[in-house]
């Protein structure tokens, strides 16, 4: 598979902060990349330089092995977590409008399917619901028909529901052999979408690869809970598990030994849980904080 972008060695200075230092990694062509890592990680900051809305201070990046400058906006398409739509145009007009600012451009049909917005092209912008609004942000920034759509946060504050319908979209989007570029702070997001996630601390890589095989990479365990009140406190002490929110959690290698060790010791069952480790884990185990601290 091509690749679309390269960024090498990418480092920006502010005055008293290094936003991003010393990043590396490539985005091949049809998939979808992650950016992930809590908040001022820098993860706007390289998704910007990439964008060529602002420059880095060492490092560079390249789009298809040139490197990036201010002609490839025609190029790529970039949803805003923040675009401000124009009062008293419909979701229509709103199509047309962008249109005209683009040499080369999707037909509208195909955008209305590709985004679902049959349902409400008509409507006033200020009437959208916050899915709507999106799903009508994703069209704008695929209105220039770019090989690449950078969506920053695309799905905060929406419902489960708009969530999941957004994720369909960029399904859509990704079976096209468009390459999506996705920041979010949601874990199973990631899990859900991405074929290869980059986890920032601090401006610094600090893990990359698919969900799974970063998962595979860092947990030969999986996560038992069961509730405190049905596990002696004794046993709980005897091998060292953890009490969390009335639950005792039991991490382990070998979970039949495990399940064979709370029979015999005639535990009971009831209210069992099994839980494979997720991104939020291994953000966890890397850097000993959670994503959402
Ligand atoms: N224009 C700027 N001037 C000075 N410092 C900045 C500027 N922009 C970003 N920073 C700092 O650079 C660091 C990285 O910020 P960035 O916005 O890239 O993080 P982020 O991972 O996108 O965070 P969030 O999830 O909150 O959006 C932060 O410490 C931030 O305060």
């Amino acid at each position: 598979m091509q690749d679309v972008i390269r960024v090498e060695n990418l480092t920006k200075k502010y005055k008293d902060v290094i936003a991003v230092d010393g990043v590396n990694f490539t985005i091949k062509k049809g998939t979808c990349f992650g950016l992930l890592g809590p908040n001022g990680a820098g993860k706007t900051t390289t998704i910007e330089i990439m964008e060529g809305i602002i420059k880095a201070s060492e490092g560079q990046v390249y789009y298809y092995d040139k490197a990036i400058n201010a002609a490839m906006s025609q190029q790529i398409g970039i949803q805003f977590q923040h675009t401000a739509l124009q009062d008293f145009l419909s979701v229509q007009e709103t199509l047309n409008l962008f249109t005209s600012f683009y040499q080369h451009t999707i037909a509208i049909s195909e955008l209305v399917e590709l985004c679902d917005l049959s349902e409400f092209l008509n409507r006033d912008n200020r009437l959208l619901s916050g899915g709507q609004r999106q799903r009508l942000l994703l069209a704008l920034a695929l209105i220039n028909d770019p090989d690449i759509v950078f969506l920053d946060e695309p799905t905060t504050g929406l419902d489960p529901q708009a969530r999941r319908n957004f994720w369909q979209l960029i399904k859509n989007i990704k079976a096209r052999d468009k390459t999506v570029v996705l920041t979010t702070h949601y874990m199973d997001e990631a899990q859900q979408l991405c074929d290869d996630v980059l986890i920032m601390d601090h401006g610094k890589v600090i893990a990359r690869g698919s969900p799974r095989q970063l998962l595979n990479q860092h947990f030969q365990e999986v996560f038992i809970s069961l509730p405190a009140i049905q596990v002696p406190d004794a046993l709980v002490e005897h091998y060292g598990w953890h009490i969390n929110a009335q639950q005792v959690e039991i991490t382990t290698a070998d979970v039949e030994a495990t399940l064979s060790l709370l029979l015999a010791k005639k535990i009971s069952l009831t209210g069992l849980h099994i839980k494979s480790p997720n991104l939020d884990d291994l953000f966890l185990k890397l850097t000993g904080h959670s994503l959402r601290d």
